[in-house]
């Protein structure tokens, strides 16, 4: 039996990058939407309407170019502490500033995922607690010279130079990462996709 081909609609080279290792065939899909946070929305129903607004707008974008109909993924991910969801930094203060609330504390990281399909659209939810240990002014000043917190939700990367400074996680690292393994083969296996290395 061959293996179940999907469209990734993301721009995260760290999603291709997962997907691949999970060995899942993917055709890469770009598509943007509002990322604006809705007042009083909570962190995880937040990547969850993300998610699901992402593989929306993937569908709508395949029906479009009149492309082969696949099933498609996409994702979202956020850093959350004290309730406040932060998103990729601006800038260089901005990276600063969200280090230096993670500094010595313990966070949220919350994925969510979407699959649309013939059945619809489903979704699921990771959510991972990370500990970062305490950063001070010129280990901070010295990350974001690297470059690595651009792009990055929470100003950090932990499959990067950051994994030095993440003291312990609790849930999914590849949750963290943007795109939560077990999670998504159990959504791709629910809407009957079939996955490498599963019996029939
Ligand atoms: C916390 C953390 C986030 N990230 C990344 C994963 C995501 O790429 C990014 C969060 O931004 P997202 O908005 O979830 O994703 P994106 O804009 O990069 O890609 P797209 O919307 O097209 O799918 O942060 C890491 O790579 N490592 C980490 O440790």
């Amino acid at each position: 039996m061959t293996t179940s081909t999907l469209y990734l609609a993301s721009r995260s080279p760290r999603r291709a990058e997962i997907l691949k290792a999970m060995g899942v065939p993917f055709i890469l899909m770009l598509s943007d939407i509002d990322e604006s946070v809705h007042a009083g929305e909570a962190p995880d129903a937040y990547v969850l309407r993300l998610a699901a607004g992402k593989a929306a707008a993937g569908l709508q974008q395949m029906q479009a170019e009149q492309r082969p109909a696949l099933p498609l993924l996409a994702a979202d991910t956020t850093v959350c502490i004290d309730g406040d969801i932060l998103g990729k930094p601006e800038d260089a203060p901005h990276a600063a500033a969200m280090l230096r609330r993670l500094s010595g504390r313990w966070h949220e990281v919350h994925t969510g995922i979407a699959l649309a399909s013939a059945s619809g659209i489903q979704t699921a939810l990771s959510s991972t607690r990370v500990l970062v240990d305490d950063l001070d002014e010129a280990a901070i000043a010295a990350y974001i010279a690297s470059g690595e917190p651009y792009g990055k939700a929470g100003a950090y990367g932990i499959q990067g130079l950051a994994s030095m400074f993440i003291r312990r996680i609790e849930g999914s690292y590849s949750g963290v990462m943007g795109l939560p393994v077990f999670e998504t083969a159990q959504l791709l296996r629910n809407a009957g996709l079939r996955l490498p290395g599963n019996h029939e």
